[in-house]
């Protein structure tokens, strides 16, 4: 069963690509005390992208040590091979990318019998039309508004219109994300088009207040809410 978010969207979710790897357990801990719903987790095979992160082992250690949602984004090429050990080191959401798994209907089917949210990651050069037939068959939507890979990246513009196509083509049907670049700045350009995670790197990991840095993108984003 996956576990509830503690906070109504829209949210703001820690990216661990950028937390300091050697402190992991007092990350987490600062991001709970911070107001953190939710973990995303960046797990990168250094062949789907130009870059080495984490993998189930580490994230099992993390499920261990917080009640908070984990959701996994996995930047790796045959997610269908490696699912099982996602799902059993307790991800809550699993998000897999249209370009590693051109026909994603059976893993998703996967990921949701599993009992976790199914989502689907595009990257700044697909085409949303590339997903547009999976409304109803994904929980969550995750579009990419850098190039998978690193932290600290400039938020691709055009991922403003992209994310409205996104919410547009899938209503009120998918979770829908936003991953790259995400900052006070940059929040206000997309937040007209309802988007539900902000997913920030940089700008939570690099503040000396955690908690300050996620209240204040919180509350910029929920201006722009329609139930506020
Ligand atoms: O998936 C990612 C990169 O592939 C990261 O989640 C993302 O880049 C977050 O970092 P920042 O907020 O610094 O851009």
């Amino acid at each position: 069963m996956t576990r509830q978010l503690n906070s109504k969207f829209p949210v703001v979710a820690p990216s661990m690509l950028k937390c300091d790897f050697g402190n992991m357990e007092s990350e987490i801990v600062r991001l709970e005390e911070a107001g953190a719903s939710l973990l995303h987790l960046d797990v990168m095979d250094g062949h789907f992208v130009p870059n080495l992160s984490y993998g189930p082992m580490v994230i099992q250690r993390v499920r261990e040590r917080t009640e908070l949602v984990l959701d996994a984004h996995l930047m790796i090429s045959d997610p269908e091979k490696y699912l099982d050990e996602y799902v059993k080191a307790g991800c809550d959401w699993i998000t897999v990318h249209i370009e590693a798994v051109p026909d994603p209907r059976e893993i998703l089917k996967r990921i949701r019998e599993a009992g976790s949210l199914a989502g689907i990651s595009l990257n700044p050069k697909t085409p949303v039309s590339a997903i547009s037939s999976l409304k109803g068959l994904v929980d969550i939507v995750l579009v990419m508004s850098v190039e998978p890979g690193f932290g600290g990246q400039s938020f691709i513009p055009e991922s403003v219109e992209r994310v409205a196509e996104v919410r547009e083509v899938f209503g009120e049907t998918a979770i829908v994300s936003i991953d790259g670049g995400i900052g006070p700045q940059t929040i206000p350009l997309v937040a007209p088009h309802q988007v539900d995670v902000y997913v920030a790197g940089s700008s939570i990991f690099d503040q000396s207040s955690y908690a300050d840095a996620i209240r204040e993108m919180t509350e910029t984003a929920q201006s722009f809410s329609p139930s506020t």
